[in-house]
């Protein structure tokens, strides 16, 4: 009889919250990829590499220099002093590309496996000279160039360095007449590896045996923005669902609601109309012994009398003319009482014949008026029928004693007035 509201809330939280769960654990793997891998390498091997060397020479320096390509780019220097160049130094330039440049940016770490010898201890230099591609630039050189110094070993190893830890140097920012000047990687030719800025006169040999860059495919902070970016969105978009959802389920609950507001309005309306005729009788309209009851119950503490009248000779009426006939007699019967009696009177069929009249209010006296007024009106009362009819009245009147005791009193009056001849009102004596 009733609609079922269809709430699957259970099942869509579930889903959400698994959903929720393996995006979290994408994430993770993501984030642990990044760590461990997603690089981009560029090796550039000795083997396949294209090299040379420079010294101080061309600038009027005397340090010597030598190259030697074997499993490794091999730069052999004597570095002497000079009285036209005071800055002595041999270097060892990789080429990365015959084009004009390569594009670093996207890498962030310099991996060099190399060995360094010296005669008297230096630092290395590491040049990533990075090309002007326009012709307008205002610098001395057509080229910036990135430094990095460090120590390196008398021993095969391999560096790590950070290309931002590479910095433009205080001599070029000098000599091209700027401010400052910011490392720049976006269009790298060359790797250049220097000797030290020491003037001290020594023989130094530096072995390259492999150049690597890497980088990641992502830039970390991409990463993390798009990561944060789909959490944002899937946040967003989950707290939308889950308002619409609310929403939607609010809707069906007030239709719910009304719906059963609706329905339990037509069951009271029901219920009245079962329970009227519960308390009333089908034939006449009038109160039944339930009604009768009932009403008792709110009666309690009242001062009333009763009546009870019961049809004279009711059964030759049904035998001779019939039982329909006998119905429409207590049927007019029944109007007359009621339109005889007082509202606050309560006025029952008792069963068959015979007739109970409740009077609040009323006494004896005033009761046993009422019974000879009903009597005398029912008995001029023109019938349908044809037939006059009679009726026979015991009245009683309610001091302490109980319904069921009062009802006796009055149906012994009742007998009485049956005994002596009928078509009479009798009251109860005690
Ligand atoms: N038509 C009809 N008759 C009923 C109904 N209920 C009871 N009766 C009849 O009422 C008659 C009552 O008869 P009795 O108890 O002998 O009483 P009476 O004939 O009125 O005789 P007294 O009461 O002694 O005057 C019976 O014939 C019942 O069948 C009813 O609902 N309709």
């Amino acid at each position: 009889m009733f609609s079922k509201i269809k709430i699957d809330k259970h099942k869509k939280t579930n889903a959400f919250d698994v959903l929720t769960f393996l995006l979290a654990i994408l994430t993770a793997c993501i984030m642990l990829w990044y760590q461990l891998g997603m690089n981009r390498d560029l090796v550039i091997d000795a083997n396949n590499a294209t090299a040379r060397v420079e010294s101080d020479k061309s600038e009027g320096g005397h340090s010597r220099v030598s190259f030697v390509k074997d499993n490794a780019l091999i730069m052999r220097c004597t570095i002497r002093r000079s009285q036209t160049y005071q800055y002595p130094y041999c270097n060892l330039i990789v080429e990365l590309t015959e084009k004009p440049g390569l594009d670093l940016t996207k890498y962030n770490q310099l991996f060099v496996t190399m060995q360094y010898q010296s005669t008297a201890p230096d630092k290395i230099r590491i040049y990533l000279n990075h090309v002007f591609d326009n012709q307008q630039t205002t610098t001395t050189y057509p080229f910036k160039m990135n430094l990095y110094r460090f120590n390196a070993e008398n021993k095969i190893a391999t560096y790590r360095i950070q290309l931002s830890d590479f910095v433009v140097p205080f001599w070029w920012i000098c000599a091209n007449k700027v401010d400052s000047a910011h490392s720049e990687f976006s269009n790298v030719k060359n790797i250049m590896f220097s000797t030290g800025e020491s003037t001290k006169p020594r023989d130094t040999e530096i072995k390259i045996f492999k150049i690597a860059l890497r980088g990641k495919w992502i830039e970390e902070r991409n990463l993390y923005q798009g990561l944060l970016y789909i959490w944002i969105v899937w946040i967003v978009s989950g707290l939308s669902w889950k308002i619409y959802q609310l929403a939607n389920e609010q809707r069906q609950l007030q239709k719910h609601s009304r719906n059963l507001l609706k329905k339990n309005k037509a069951l009271d309306n029901k219920s009245r109309v079962l329970q009227e005729q519960a308390h009333h009788d089908q034939l006449t309209g009038l109160y039944n012994r339930s009604g009768l009851y009932n009403a008792l119950d709110n009666l309690a503490n009242n001062q009333f009398s009763l009546l009870i009248l019961d049809i004279d000779h009711f059964k030759s009426i049904n035998d001779e003319l019939g039982h329909d006939v006998g119905d429409s007699v207590l049927k007019q019967l029944a109007s007359v009482l009621k339109t005889r009696c007082r509202e606050s009177d309560l006025v029952v069929r008792w069963g068959g014949e015979e007739f109970l009249i409740l009077c609040r209010n009323t006494d004896i006296h005033q009761a046993e008026l009422l019974a000879n007024k009903l009597r005398l009106e029912i008995s001029q009362t023109q019938f349908t029928i044809g037939r006059r009819i009679t009726c026979s009245i015991g009245v009683a009147e309610k001091t302490t004693q109980s319904f069921d005791e009062l009802f006796k009193q009055a149906d012994l009056a009742l007998y009485q007035s049956k005994k002596t001849g009928r078509n009479k009102v009798t009251v109860y004596q005690s």
